[in-house]
C-alpha cells in the first residue's frame, strides 16, 4: 500500500519518520511539497520521493493531510481532481471534520479524521482515529496501522475529538510548560540548571513509567508522595491557593473552543 503525506512540517515529518521506523518501503512513501529546499532536505534526510500534490494523490492508496487547517480547503480543491472512491484519505489537522472533507471530494473517498501528538517522534505518540461516513474497517484498519506505528491508537466517536485535541494532541506543550517551569523554579533555588534539568526529566519519565506500569489513580500515587506536615503538602496548598488546577481546565477549554473555531474556518 503506498502512502503519500501532503504537509510536511512538524507533525508530517514526524508521520514520515516514523512510518520509515516501522519498515515501510520508502517506495511505496511519497511527499507532497512546494518548496524546493524543504524537498531536497527530505529528499536526503529519507530517500523519498517528493512530488507535487497532484502526483502524489494520483499515485498513492492512501493520502494523509498534514496542512494546516486554515490551508485545508485550498489543498481538498488542488487534489480532488486526482481523488477516487475507495481511496483512503486521512486528515491529521485540528478541528477539520470529515464532514468538511467529505463535501470537497468526490463521492465514496473514504475519509479518516485522526489527531496524533509530538511524542510519535520517539513512538511514543498518542492517537486518537474517527471514521466518516465512506469508510469501512480495512479503511479504518490501514489508518490505524498508519498511526500504529509511531504509538498507541484508539478509536473515538468524532463529537470527542476537539475535546481530544485540547487534551493529548495539544497535551506534550502542557507537559513541557510544566517541565520548563520546574526547571527554572531549580535554577532560582540554586540548582546549576543542568542538575535541575536532570532532576525533572527523570521525575517526569518516573512518574510516567509508574501511571503506565501500576496502572494506579494519580490521586493515590499523588497521597503516596505527600507525608503528613511534609515538604509535598506545603508545595501542593501553594499550587492550590494559585488554581493551578482551575487553570488547567480553563487552558483546555480554551483549546477545545480553538478547535471548534478552526472548523468553522477562523
Ligand atoms: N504540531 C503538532 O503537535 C500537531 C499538529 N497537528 C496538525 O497537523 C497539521 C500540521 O501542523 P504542524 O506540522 O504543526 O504545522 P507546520 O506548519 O509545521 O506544517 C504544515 C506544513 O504544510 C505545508 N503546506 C502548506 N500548504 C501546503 C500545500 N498547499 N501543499 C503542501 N504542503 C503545504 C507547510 O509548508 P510551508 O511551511 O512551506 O508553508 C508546512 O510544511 C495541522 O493541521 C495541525 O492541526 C495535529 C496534532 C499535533
Ligand atoms: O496547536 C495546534 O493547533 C496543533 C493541534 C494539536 C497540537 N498542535
Amino acid at each position: 500500500m503506498s502512502t503519500a503525506i501532503i504537509g510536511a512540517g512538524v507533525m508530517g515529518e514526524t508521520l514520515l519518520s516514523g512510518l520509515v521506523r516501522a519498515g515501510r518501503r520508502v517506495d511505496q512513501l511519497m511527499v507532497g511539497e512546494k518548496r524546493a529546499e524543504r524537498a531536497r532536505e527530505l529528499e536526503e534526510r529519507y530517500g523519498v520521493a517528493v512530488v507535487s500534490n497532484r502526483e502524489a494523490t494520483a499515485k498513492a492508496d492512501t493520502v494523509a493531510l498534514v496542512v494546516k487547517p486554515q490551508d485545508m480547503a485550498d489543498v481538498l480543491d488542488e487534489i480532488a481532481p486526482d481523488l477516487r472512491a475507495g481511496q483512503l484519505l486521512v486528515s491529521l489537522a485540528a478541528g477539520i471534520t470529515t464532514a468538511f472533507i467529505e463535501s470537497r471530494v468526490p463521492e465514496g473517498v473514504a475519509v479518516v479524521r485522526v489527531m496524533p501528538n509530538t511524542p510519535a517522534l520517539v513512538d511514543e505518540g498518542m492517537a486518537a482515529i474517527s471514521p466518516g461516513s465512506h469508510c469501512d474497517e480495512s479503511h479504518l484498519a490501514e489508518a490505524e496501522s498508519l498511526m500504529a506505528s509511531t504509538g498507541k491508537v484508539i478509536r473515538i466517536p468524532e463529537k470527542q475529538m476537539d475535546a481530544v485535541t485540547a487534551i493529548s494532541g495539544s497535551g506534550p506543550a502542557y507537559i513541557f510548560f510544566v517541565v520548563e517551569s520546574m526547571i527554572e523554579a531549580g535554577v532560582h533555588l540554586g540548582l546549576p540548571r543542568s542538575t535541575a534539568t536532570e532532576l525533572v526529566v527523570q521525575t517526569l519519565v518516573g512518574s510516567a513509567a509508574m501511571l503506565r506500569e501500576t496502572g494506579t489513580h494519580p490521586v493515590v500515587l499523588r497521597e503516596q508522595v505527600t507525608s503528613p506536615g511534609g515538604t509535598t503538602a506545603s508545595a501542593l496548598r501553594e499550587l492550590e491557593i494559585h488554581k493551578v488546577r482551575a487553570a488547567f481546565l480553563a487552558a483546555m477549554e480554551a483549546a477545545r473552543n480553538r478547535s471548534r473555531e478552526l472548523a468553522e474556518g477562523s
